[in-house]
């Protein structure tokens, strides 16, 4: 794991931190930084722990040991300064079922000092289109952009959003990712749990990866897959028979079908994947009669190291 960046940048300090429901230990000793003017992406497998970090952090729930501070202050002791400063989604919205959208994010917006244009904010996240619709008849996705707005119209110094694209759109979530760009640029520490790495790819300037409760590892995308050997990757139908490729390609690279129709030539040494191994792998797909999609060399994705980190993909099905 890298070490902890601490600064004084540092908008959310999580140390040690241990929640047990029961016999179940939902944090175990966890660790975590979100700083100002940085979206803090926390991933890992469900049940890891994230919500129940989220939960702590809002006061929500009472940590059973370790320490946080959140602002610089206690989030159960200072809950209602905390509400002034802070936005949070949580995965069950908690939203009022009995009153019309519009009308709901007008009553958040009043309880803070300085919030945000409603009519705007409503018109960014699409909220006007079903502005007088009552809550409880929204659909999930409306519902999650609601929420959202909530969560951010008091123009939070922190924010947490526990997987504020779950169950959008495309287009719904391309301006969620642009609103969240948006708090960063004007300086709001985010902290995002989500399972989608194009989310973190995109987002994240800090990733912190959850594992029964601790984090297993942190530091920028870059940091995170910047290590492990270089791999020429590309789509084709699957099947193909490959031995005709190992054959042609040098044994410094190792040659396989990674999942049905994705195509990987991994290098077992520095510099091995390089320009006469791509145009051999692009010669045999010529001969198979196919067009390799996506054909590209680099490391590993965010997928592949936080599944390795976390335990594979049966893990994650479970
Ligand atoms: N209220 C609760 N009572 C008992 N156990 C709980 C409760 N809430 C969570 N847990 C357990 O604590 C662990 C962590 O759950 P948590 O919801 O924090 O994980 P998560 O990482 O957010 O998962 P997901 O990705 O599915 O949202 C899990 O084993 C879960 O079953």
């Amino acid at each position: 794991m890298l070490p902890p960046r601490g600064d004084a940048a540092a908008a959310l300090v999580v140390r040690g931190l241990v929640k047990r429901y029961g016999r179940r230990t939902a944090l175990d000793g966890l660790d975590l930084e979100a700083r100002r003017g940085e979206v803090t992406a926390v991933l890992g497998p469900n049940g890891a722990g994230k919500t129940t970090l989220v939960e702590c952090c809002t006061g929500l729930r009472r940590p059973d040991g370790g320490s946080l501070s959140v602002l610089g202050l206690d989030p159960r002791a200072d809950g209602r300064p905390l509400a002034a400063r802070t936005g949070v989604l949580l995965q069950d919205g908690g939203l009022p079922g009995g009153a019309p959208a519009e009308a709901v994010l007008r009553l958040v917006a009043a309880q803070h000092s300085d919030p945000m244009d409603v009519p705007e904010l409503a018109r960014l996240l699409g909220v006007d289109g079903f502005g007088r619709t009552n809550v409880r008849r929204l659909s999930g996705g409306q519902k999650q952009r609601l929420a959202l707005a909530c969560a951010v119209v008091g123009r939070p110094e922190l924010a947490f959003l526990d997987e504020p694209s779950t169950g959008l759109d495309p287009h719904a979530r391309a301006v969620v990712w642009d609103l969240l760009e948006q708090l960063r640029a004007a300086g709001t520490a985010v902290l995002l749990t989500t399972h989608s790495m194009a989310e973190a790819e995109r987002l994240a300037d800090a990733v912190v990866v959850v594992r029964d409760g601790r984090a297993v590892a942190s530091g920028t995308v870059e940091e995170l897959t910047s290590s492990g050997p270089e791999v020429l990757r590309f789509g084709a139908p699957a099947g193909l028979p490959l031995d005709a490729l190992r054959a042609a390609l040098p044994t410094s690279v190792a040659t396989d079908e990674a999942e049905p129709g994705r195509y990987e030539v991994t290098a077992l040494r520095p510099g091995a994947v390089d320009p006469q191994v791509v145009a051999t792998a692009a010669s045999w797909c010529a001969a198979q009669g196919v067009l390799p999609q996506g054909l590209a060399v680099g490391r590993r994705s965010l997928e592949d190291v936080v599944l390795e980190l976390t335990g594979g993909p049966s893990r994650w099905a479970a």
